[in-house]
């Protein structure tokens, strides 16, 4: 059972899932597609403790586990815009659809959710206590709002029916694998770079986001499931960077050629992100390993490979 719980739990959780004392792990990835890749678990398909389910989390999910990773919503802004009905539903449906599982099978379940919480925040870097500015009928609602109501739905999962969760609120990630279509600007750099691209920077350039690199949030996310606090924590990587520092180191590491076009942005993108990491730094252990320097050549390496665009000599 969680320790920490900053608002108290009123009943103990439902008996532990039986599996969690099973010799293997074994691993159910629940996806249904939408941005996913059955590519990118090629490597899995075949194991004899690996199971590939198409599934919409929008829908009832039977199945004994003891721990439940609940990833699922787009996170690319034009991804989560583009049907954002169907944004909400994920968040709200299949939110409740996953608790519910976790309350059938006393499972502990761990729920990404975003510093998209934090809105357009006033207070710099942003901690886990601040509550956000967030506008409730935005076109980024579906996802800030769907958010924050599955933390709400998680906590009072947690109080009343004694659940154990974790929360953790992702700051801008990217590595290797993400879809080179998926429309966040380091894939989109990196993908403009490498095709010799304009890198469409949107104004006005000076808006900042801290990147965090993939396998740091893995790790995170490992040790927040294993650990005994509930969140939310903040995982990020607090380097931060302007979206015209970001092109500039791009193109010095593909290609200093490629023009940079500023391009028109919506009225709805935050100014400033950077997480404060202090609690992951104290409660998990955890703080990024690889800093964008490192990170930004995995990934065009990864890029390179699947663009067909070889390395010049
Ligand atoms: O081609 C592009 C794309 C984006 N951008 C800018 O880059 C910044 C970052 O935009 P992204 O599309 O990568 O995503 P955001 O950082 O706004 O949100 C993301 O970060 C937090 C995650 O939890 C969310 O999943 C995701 O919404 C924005 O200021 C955007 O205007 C560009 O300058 N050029």
């Amino acid at each position: 059972m969680a320790k920490e719980s900053s608002n108290g739990l009123s009943k103990p959780p439902p008996m532990p899932s039986p599996l969690r004392n099973s010799k293997f792990f074994q691993v159910i990835v629940a996806d249904n597609f939408f941005t996913g890749s059955k590519d990118n678990l090629r490597k899995w398909i075949g194991h004899p403790r690996f199971e590939l389910i198409r599934h919409d989390v929008t829908e009832p999910l039977l199945v004994e586990v003891d721990q439940i990773y609940h990833l699922a919503c787009p996170a690319s802004p034009i991804f989560y815009k583009y049907n954002p009905v169907k944004t909400i539903k994920t968040n709200v449906i299949g939110t409740l659809n996953m608790l519910g599982l976790a309350k059938r099978v006393g499972a502990r379940i761990l729920l990404t959710s975003t510093s998209e919480v934090y809105g357009d925040p006033l207070e710099h870097p942003q901690k886990e206590e601040y509550w956000g500015n967030v506008n409730p009928i935005g076109v980024r609602s579906c996802y800030d709002e769907g958010k924050r109501v599955a933390e709400t739905l998680m906590f009072d999962y947690h109080r009343q029916h004694g659940i154990e969760i974790r929360i953790a609120r992702i700051f801008n990630t990217y590595g290797p694998r993400m879809n080179i279509d998926d429309g966040r600007v380091v894939s989109n750099f990196i993908a403009q770079a490498l095709r010799g691209e304009s890198l469409t920077v949107q104004a006005p350039g000076t808006q900042t986001r801290s990147f965090c690199y993939v396998s740091d949030m893995v790790d995170g996310l490992i040790r927040l499931m294993g650990g005994d606090n509930t969140g939310p924590i903040n995982l990020g990587n607090p380097g931060e960077f302007t979206m015209m520092e970001l092109a500039e180191t791009v193109k010095e590491l593909i290609d200093p050629k490629v023009p940079v076009k500023i391009v028109e942005n919506t009225p709805d993108d935050p100014r400033q992100r950077k997480p404060d990491i202090t609690k992951a730094k104290e409660l998990l252990g955890w703080e990024p390993k690889i800093t964008l320097r490192q990170g930004l050549p995995l990934m065009e390496e990864d890029f390179r490979q699947r663009l067909g665009v070889p390395k010049k000599a």
